[in-house]
């Protein structure tokens, strides 16, 4: 005896690119390039357990959906169009219950020709991706997070790491001065939206929890005097949190990419360790890793 304990399906690496173009000149065109997940869940367990097909929405369905659904209405902030992708299933389909809505959008940068931003050319400027999840309920609820994920930094002072349990184990020295880098993998949650006109009545708070969350982040990084990356961790998450009223929770997730002094004293006295330090050696592996989440309140 078995049963059927939990079930999504849907389509994945659903991918597009929409061009919008300036009314007052079509010419001056933004663009905005997605890989998305679509995932459902409702009553179609019957195609699990008795292979009845009859209550599937095919994900070539879904991924057809999500085109025509780029077509007729805007794509950005990536979460407006997460919330009506997502509300698109839960409204047409009585049986789905719920929709996932994971999005994926990939930087495209206009850059200058001859000192002024182009119209309608771009650069990928770096593997940092926006992300953001929408979880549409058929209530109407909608439940929305950003994040940013890939966003590879380092700073080469204004790092220090001491004070740690000194035991058997231990053999890191202290340092007063080191480098410090990681690839920032940082979540912020909204809270609940009673539908997509309520979605829609925020994108502009949307589009700045982005824009404020990884100008904190940034900043944050270049300019803390880090007693470590928990406490640099916490900070960013803190000032986000105080910079926009709808966000309620932030949760980050920063490798510690090392790079370790080189002691090249055995090579005629040659100094380069502690302050000294001017050649270092990346370390890919093995690399600390330090998550947290902060949320408002107690
Ligand atoms: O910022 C840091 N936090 C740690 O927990 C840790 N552990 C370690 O070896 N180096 C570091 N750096």
């Amino acid at each position: 005896m078995v049963s059927l304990t939990a079930t999504r399906y849907g389509k994945d690496n659903i991918r597009l690119l929409k061009v919008e173009r300036d009314p007052s000149n079509p010419r001056l065109q933004y663009v905005y390039e997605f890989t998305i997940r679509v995932m459902l869940e409702g009553d179609y367990e019957a195609a699990y357990t008795i292979a009845d097909n009859g209550p599937i929405v095919t994900t070539d369905s879904m991924k057809n959906t999500t085109h025509i659904l780029a077509k007729k209405n805007p794509v950005s902030p990536p979460e407006l169009f997460a919330s009506i992708l997502g509300a698109h299933f839960v409204n047409t389909y009585d049986h789905i219950h719920k929709s996932f809505i994971h999005i994926i959008q990939h930087r495209w940068t206009r850059y200058e020709v001859d000192g002024a931003p182009h119209d309608h050319s771009f650069l990928r400027d770096g593997a940092e991706v926006r992300i953001v999840d929408a979880e549409v309920h058929e209530d109407g609820k909608i439940f929305l997070s950003g994040g940013i994920s890939d966003l590879l930094v380092l700073k080469s002072t204004g790092s220090a790491f001491y004070g740690y349990i000194q035991d058997k184990y231990t053999t890191l020295p202290e340092t007063r001065d080191r480098i410090m880098s990681t690839s920032v993998d940082a979540t912020w949650k909204y809270d609940v939206f009673e539908g997509v006109e309520a979605v829609r009545a925020s994108v502009k708070s949307l589009e700045k929890g982005y824009q404020s969350a990884r100008e904190i982040t940034l900043k944050t990084f270049a300019t803390d005097e880090s007693a470590s990356v928990q406490a640099t961790l916490y900070r960013m998450a803190k000032q986000i949190i105080a910079d926009n009223s709808q966000v309620n929770q932030v949760s980050y997730a920063l490798p510690n990419k090392h790079y370790f002094d080189i002691d090249l004293s055995w090579f005629e006295g040659l100094k380069n360790t502690g302050a000294d330090a001017e050649v270092y050696a990346p370390q890919s592996n093995p690399n600390g890793l330090i998550t947290a989440t902060i949320s408002r309140g107690d």
